[in-house]
C-alpha cells in the first residue's frame, strides 16, 4: 500500500486553476522528486497535501495518507497529522521557527504535542539526541540557542530535526537546500536521505542534479499539470515531453559520466 496517493487533485483560486488533475503515488521508502519551472504549481501541490493551502485556494480530488482521506478533513484532525504522520521542510527555516523560543525547546514541543515524548524532561533529552542526529555541533549547548544565533545551515538542521522528530510516514521538502552553500547542501541532503529510509519523500527542487542524487522517481510539472513522470534515469536520459527536454537542456546536468556511460542514480 502506498503511503501517499494523490488522485485527480485540482486546486483553484477563484476562477483560476493552479493545479490540474494531478495524480501520483509514493510508497514507503520511496523518494520522488517534483520539478518544474517557477509558478508551475509545485508548492501549491505540496501545500494541498499538508492541508496548508491559504484560505482563498480550494482543493478537490483525493489525497490519501496511510489510507486516510485528507481532502475535506477538518483542520483539527489535520493538525494532529501534521508533525506526526507528515512533515514539511521549507527553503527558509527562519519563517517556520519561532524566533523567541530556544531551538531545543521547539524540537521538544513537537514531540510533546504529539505525545511521542509526553513528559518535559524526556522530550528535552530526546530533542538533544535529535539535534545530535542532524549533526548540529555541540547539541547540548546549541539546544539553548535562539534561531537567529544559528547559521542558515544550522537552522535547516533544526527544521529537519523537528520534521523527523516523530518519524513521519511522509516528509515533504520544498527547496530545502537552495539557500545553502554547496558543502552544507550535500550534508543536509545526506541527512534527509538517512532520515527517510522508512518513509515516503516528496522532494521539490529546481536543481536536477539534486533530484538525480536523492530520488528514484520524478514528476515534471508544467502549468499546473504533471506532464511527465517516471524513473529518474529514464526521464533524464530520454525525456518525452517537450518541456522536460527544455528543462534538461537548460540544466548543467551531465547525462553521461566521464566514461561515457549513462548515468545512474546510486543510493546508500
Ligand atoms: N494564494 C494564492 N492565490 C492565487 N494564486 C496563487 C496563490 N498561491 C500561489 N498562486 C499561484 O499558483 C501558481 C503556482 O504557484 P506555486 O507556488 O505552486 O509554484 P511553484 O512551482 O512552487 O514555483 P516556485 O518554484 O517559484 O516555488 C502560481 O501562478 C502562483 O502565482
Amino acid at each position: 500500500m502506498s503511503v501517499l496517493t494523490v488522485s485527480g487533485l485540482n486546486v483553484s483560486a477563484g476562477g483560476a486553476q493552479l493545479v490540474k488533475d494531478v495524480s501520483f503515488k509514493i510508497d514507503k521508502g520511496e523518494r520522488v522528486g517534483l520539478i518544474g519551472e517557477s509558478g508551475s504549481g509545485k508548492t501549491v501541490t505540496a501545500s494541498a497535501v499538508m492541508g496548508l493551502l491559504s484560505e482563498e485556494l480550494s482543493a478537490s480530488g483525493s489525497i490519501r495518507l496511510d489510507n486516510r482521506e485528507l481532502v475535506g478533513m477538518p483542520e483539527r484532525e489535520l493538525s494532529r497529522l501534521r508533525g506526526r504522520d507528515m512533515s514539511m521542510v521549507f527553503q527558509e527555516p527562519m519563517t517556520a521557527l519561532n524566533p523567541t523560543m530556544q531551538v531545543g525547546k521547539q524540537v521538544a514541543e513537537v514531540m510533546r504535542l504529539h505525545r511521542t515524548q509526553p513528559d518535559r524532561h524526556s522530550a528535552r533529552t530526546a530533542a538533544v539526541d535529535l539535534l545530535d542526529r542532524v549533526r548540529l555541533p555541540d547539541p547540548q549547548r546549541a539546544s539553548k540557542s535562539y534561531p537567529h544565533q544559528l547559521s542558515g545551515g544550522q537552522r535547516q538542521r533544526v527544521m529537519l530535526a523537528m520534521a523527523l522528530a516523530n518519524n513521519p510516514s511522509l516528509l515533504i521538502c520544498d527547496e530545502p537546500t537552495t539557500a545553502l552553500d554547496v558543502t552544507v547542501q550535500a550534508q543536509i541532503l545526506e541527512l534527509i536521505l538517512a532520515g527517510t529510509r522508512e518513509s515516503a519523500l516528496l522532494f521539490i527542487t529546481h536543481d536536477l542534479a539534486v533530484v538525480a542524487t536523492v530520488c528514484e522517481r520524478v514528476l515534471v510539472m508544467y502549468n499546473g499539470e504533471v506532464v511527465e513522470s517516471g524513473l529518474v534515469r529514464d526521464v533524464f536520459t530520454a525525456p518525452e515531453h517537450r518541456y522536460t527536454k527544455q528543462l534538461l537542456a537548460s540544466s548543467d546536468l551531465e547525462s553521461t559520466d566521464p566514461d561515457g556511460r549513462l548515468w545512474t542514480v546510486s543510493h546508500d
